[in-house]
């Protein structure tokens, strides 16, 4: 028996099958152990190496640091996004995808990943639990919990204050009032272009860093173009509010406003607030028409513009009716690097006010739709109609007076 044995391992050890599976075995076993290994040396070096912060959407500290993630413009680089909704049935509202995402902070590599815990259900609308775990290597953990304390000040500060507005009176800011608050979602736009620009703001607030080590003056100019009534000091109220900023504005018609005024002026607006400076044309269409026209001259106003530079994180908005009409030397990038247009509605973004108007009302949102056809309207028509209809939504829908107005244009 036992020579049958050994005979028969003999053969076996013997044979090519055998051996490949040996081999075959050993090299798994090997993975096996490689693979543990690996693992144990990553969860050690995470242990020694990175600090991490983790979160989910039952706490406060959840949408704090959300808020910074956002304020930081992370979120605005991410890449592998999910749609999470729809608002006002056209644009569609983003969040990073499930998973983890790489960005760079303070000269550090860092990582956030977001998880969903479909299995528990949380908040008032039984969503699933979002937890949200951000990591950095080679940092200290106080770096992290600064990044919750930061968003927890941003949302203070945004929360609470209704902007004021400043105005320039000759050589000094007249505190003027609190403006009532106005939510974005509520500017009208035919696609995302004033989210972009929202997000474009967020980023230059968050980023004093990135102009610095690029020696960079950190300060952003903005030029929204339009026809009357589409919005252009409406988005800045919405904007200021948003972004928890005042306004300080310049009227440049100012009867008496001497080029000395308005340089000072300017280098001395209240901090932090936006400048604004409304209908640019009215005062400047043109170099030499400029100067006739206004108080101030031309270079006079450039030279105050590049003087803002001494106040750092300055915001300057400038809006006109006629941007055909400007000096290219005073909307060059530098003095308004963004530039963006607001003009009059398609019937499927003014079916949105009219849903607003009378949430109730679906079918008669609908037939307003058709009524209007081709047609655009601007936003302070198409107000000022629903505004005179607001008791009667089928009067409304028909948009007569509407389409008749003179504000009503036809498509291209
Ligand atoms: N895009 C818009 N979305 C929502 N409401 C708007 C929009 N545009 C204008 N309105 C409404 O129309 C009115 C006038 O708007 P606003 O003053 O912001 O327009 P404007 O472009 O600055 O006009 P102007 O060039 O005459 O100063 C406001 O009551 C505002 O609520």
């Amino acid at each position: 028996m036992d020579s049958f044995l050994t005979d028969m391992l003999t053969r076996a050890v013997g044979s090519d099958f055998f051996a490949g599976g040996l081999a075959l075995g050993v090299f798994g076993a090997a993975i096996g152990i490689l693979r543990m290994v690996y693992g144990m040396a990553r969860a050690q070096a995470r242990r020694r190496w990175a600090v991490s912060l983790t979160v989910d959407n039952r706490s406060e500290a959840y949408r704090h640091l959300y808020v910074w993630l956002d304020r930081k413009g992370v979120l605005r680089r991410i890449r592998q996004v999910q749609a999470t909704g729809v608002r006002a049935g056209r644009a569609e509202i983003f969040a990073p995808a499930e998973g983890r995402h790489w960005f760079l902070q303070g000269g550090r590599l860092c990582s956030f990943e977001r998880s969903l815990r479909e299995k528990t259900r949380v908040g008032g609308d039984g969503g699933p639990m979002e937890v949200l775990t951000v990591t950095m290597l080679f940092g200290r953990s106080e770096v992290l919990r600064s990044w919750v304390d930061d968003g927890a000040a941003i949302c203070a500060a945004e929360e609470e204050r209704a902007p004021i507005l400043h105005v320039l009176r000759g050589d000094w800011w007249d505190h003027v009032c609190e403006m009532p608050r106005r939510a974005l979602d509520t500017i009208l736009a035919e696609d995302d272009r004033i989210e972009r620009l929202r997000d474009d703001m967020a980023w230059f607030y968050g980023n004093e860093d990135w102009y610095r080590t690029r020696g960079v003056p950190w300060r952003r100019g903005y030029l929204l173009y339009g026809p009357p009534g589409t919005g252009k000091s409406s988005v800045i109220r919405a904007l200021a509010s948003d972004l928890g900023k005042d306004l300080a504005s310049v009227s440049l018609a100012s009867p008496g406003l001497s080029d000395e005024d308005l340089r000072s002026g300017l280098a001395s607006a209240p901090k932090g607030a936006f400048l604004v400076l409304e209908d640019i044309d009215a005062s400047f269409a043109g170099r030499g028409q400029g100067e006739a026209r206004s108080g101030i001259s031309f270079s006079g106003l450039l030279n105050a513009i590049d003087g803002v530079a001494a106040q750092e994180g300055r915001v300057l908005v400038m809006t006109t009716n006629h941007p055909e009409r400007l000096d290219p030397a005073l909307i060059r990038p530098g003095r308004a690097d963004v530039h963006l247009e607001l003009g009059p509605v398609p019937a499927s973004v003014a079916a949105d006010l009219f849903r607003r108007f009378f949430p109730e009302e679906e079918a008669l949102a609908r037939r307003f739709a058709e009524a209007l056809g081709p047609r655009r309207v601007t936003p302070a028509a198409l107000q000022g109609w629903l505004l005179s209809q607001a008791q009667d939504p089928v009067a409304a829908s028909s948009a007569e007076g509407l389409v008749a107005g003179a504000e009503a244009v036809a498509a291209e």
